[in-house]
């Protein structure tokens, strides 16, 4: 199995874990470095062919990657996509569906266990770290049962430091390894993405990196071994 691998986790929904997973495979790639990056689990989730689908987690990361869209390199990045903007398993069900948190975990097991040595394997889990993703399991379970470290990406919105810290005391109290946190500039934030990280690094015990708006992945954030 390759080595590292991590897990990119929300602080909450639509604050930049696509965003700062694009710009850590761009990073990686720039370096030479070979990246697979997965979004296996994905909700509002236009068809291929709508106009839309390049803006989706799924047609990002494979923008990201260099990957055309064709059914092979989509199915090969979120093989479970549901098209309402809900939490999966709510998503699941308007289609008649249900996700097998078991089936998940094997499924993003094997794709690591089939990475090349020196491939970084990066999965992008789904809404914010307790969100449920079947009717039982949320995204924290999946995230355990995975067993890789967890980088997790917080806002800079007014709330922010406190959903962050929240979700760093989740990670400890569950034991799951925190490699850092990146705060991803929100639109109209009252301050700036350096104080609400500042405020977060104080409290959280790990590296902590700024992503201003439209911004790189942090040069001074170590996050892969
Ligand atoms: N640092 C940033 N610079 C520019 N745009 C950003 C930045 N962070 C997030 N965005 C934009 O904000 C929106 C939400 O971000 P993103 O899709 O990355 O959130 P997410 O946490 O992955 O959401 P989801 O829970 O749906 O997976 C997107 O349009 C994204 O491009
Ligand atoms: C549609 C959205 N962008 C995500 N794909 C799903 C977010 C689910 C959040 C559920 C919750 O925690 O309340
Ligand atoms: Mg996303």
């Amino acid at each position: 199995m390759s080595l590292p691998a991590l897990f990119v986790v929300g602080a909450g929904t639509e604050i930049g874990k696509t965003y700062t997973t694009a710009a850590l495979v761009r990073r990686l790639r720039e370096q030479g470095r070979r990246v697979r990056a997965l979004k296996p689990l994905a909700s509002g989730v236009p068809p291929l062919d709508h106009p839309d689908f390049a803006e989706s987690d799924t047609g990002r990361l494979l923008a990201a990657q260099g990957l055309a869209v064709t059914p092979e390199t989509v199915a090969a990045c979120s093989p479970w996509r549901f098209a309402a903007p809900l939490a999966p398993d709510l998503a699941a069900a308007r289609e008649g569906r249900s996700l097998s948190l078991t089936e998940l975990v094997d499924w993003c097991r094997a794709r690591l266990a089939e990475a090349d040595a020196g491939e970084t394997v990066v999965i992008e889990g789904v809404g914010g770290l307790m969100s449920p993703i079947t009717e039982a399991a949320t995204g924290l379970d999946w995230l355990k049962s995975q067993k890789i470290p967890a980088l997790l990406v917080s806002g800079s919105y007014l709330g922010a430091i406190s959903h962050a810290l929240t979700a760093v005391e989740t990670l400890r109290a569950h034991d799951v390894p925190l490699t850092g946190i990146v705060v991803s500039e929100s639109p109209e934030a009252p301050t700036s993405v350096e104080t609400v990280a500042g405020q977060i690094a104080r409290h959280a015990g790990v590296p902590v990196g700024c992503l201003t708006r439209g911004g790189a992945f942090p040069a001074d954030l170590p996050v892969l071994g």
